[in-house]
C-alpha cells in the first residue's frame, strides 16, 4: 500500500486500536479480531492490531487497512522496538507497521532512521512512528516514517500525561511538520476528543481503550457508580 492509499483510506476518519494486555480474558486473536470486525461494521476505517497472532488472523479476515504492532516489555522501548520484530509484523499481514518512534536508544542499536530504512527496504510496509513529543515527531519525519503517531505522548517523560488527547502536541507537529500524516493516538476517550484531534491538524485519529477495552470502561462507570 502507499501512503498515498493509507492517507485516502484514513484521513477523516477513525482507526479503531483492538489490543488486550497479558493475563487479560480477551486477550485472543479471535476475540481481538471479532472486535476488529464489530469495529469495521461501526465506521473503522482501519484497525490496529497487537501481536503476530492478531494480526496474521486479522489480515486474513479484515477487508481495511492493519496497523500492527508487537509489544516486547511494558516499559523504555516495547512497541515493536527492534527491526527483527517489525519485519515479522510486516510478514503477518500488517500494512503499516508501527514502531517507537522516540530518539530513545533502541535494543538492537539501530535507529529511527536505520530501523526505517530497513522496514522500508525488506517489507512493502508503511511506517507509522509513535512519538511522544515534538523533538520525537521531527526527528522520525526526517527519519523517513510515513506517519506520524502522537501515540506516546504522557509515557516518556517528556511530555505532561493530560486527561485527554495532547491536543497542545497535535497543534505543534501540525505547525512544525505541515506536510506529515499525522495521526493522533492516546487517551482520546470520547467522540468530542476525536473531533477535537482532528481540529487541532490531525489527519485521522486512533482510539482503543474507549472503544476495546471494557475492563476500563467499566472502570470508568463503576467509579462514577460509588461516588454518586
Ligand atoms: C502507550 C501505549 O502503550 N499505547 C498502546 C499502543 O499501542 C496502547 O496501549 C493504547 O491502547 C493505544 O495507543 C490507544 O490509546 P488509547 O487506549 O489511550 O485510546
Amino acid at each position: 500500500m502507499t501512503i498515498e492509499d493509507f492517507l485516502a483510506a484514513v484521513r477523516g476518519r477513525l482507526i479503531v486500536s483492538a489490543q488486550a494486555y497479558p493475563g487479560e480474558p480477551m486477550r485472543h486473536p479471535e476475540t481481538m479480531v471479532q472486535i476488529a470486525e464489530a469495529s469495521v461494521a461501526g465506521g473503522a476505517a482501519a484497525i490496529r492490531l497487537q501481536g503476530i497472532g492478531d494480526i496474521r488472523l486479522g489480515s486474513a479476515r479484515l477487508d481495511v487497512p492493519i496497523i500492527g504492532l508487537w509489544k516486547d516489555g511494558s516499559d523504555g522501548v516495547f512497541i515493536t522496538p527492534t527491526l527483527r520484530h517489525a519485519l515479522a509484523v510486516a510478514e503477518a499481514g500488517a500494512a503499516v507497521v508501527a514502531i517507537d518512534g522516540t530518539r530513545r536508544p533502541r535494543p538492537d542499536g539501530l535507529d529511527v532512521a536505520e530501523t526505517v530504512a530497513g522496514i522500508h527496504t525488506q517489507s512493502g510496509a508503511l511506517v507509522m512512528a509513535d512519538c511522544g513529543s515534538l523533538g520525537d515527531a521531527v526527528a522520525a519525519a526526517a527519519a523517513g516514517a510515513d506517519i506520524i503517531g502522537t501515540t506516546l505522548s504522557g509515557y516518556t517523560g517528556e511530555r505532561e500525561k493530560v486527561d485527554g488527547p495532547d491536543l497542545e502536541l497535535i497543534a505543534e507537529i501540525r505547525a512544525a511538520l505541515p506536510e506529515a500524516v499525522l495521526v493522533a493516538e492516546g487517551r482520546i476517550h470520547t467522540p468530542a476528543h476525536a473531533a477535537a484531534a482532528l481540529q487541532a491538524g490531525a489527519d485521522s485519529v486512533v482510539v482503543g481503550t474507549a472503544i476495546t477495552h471494557p475492563s476500563t470502561i467499566t472502570s470508568w462507570f463503576a467509579a462514577a457508580v460509588a461516588s454518586a
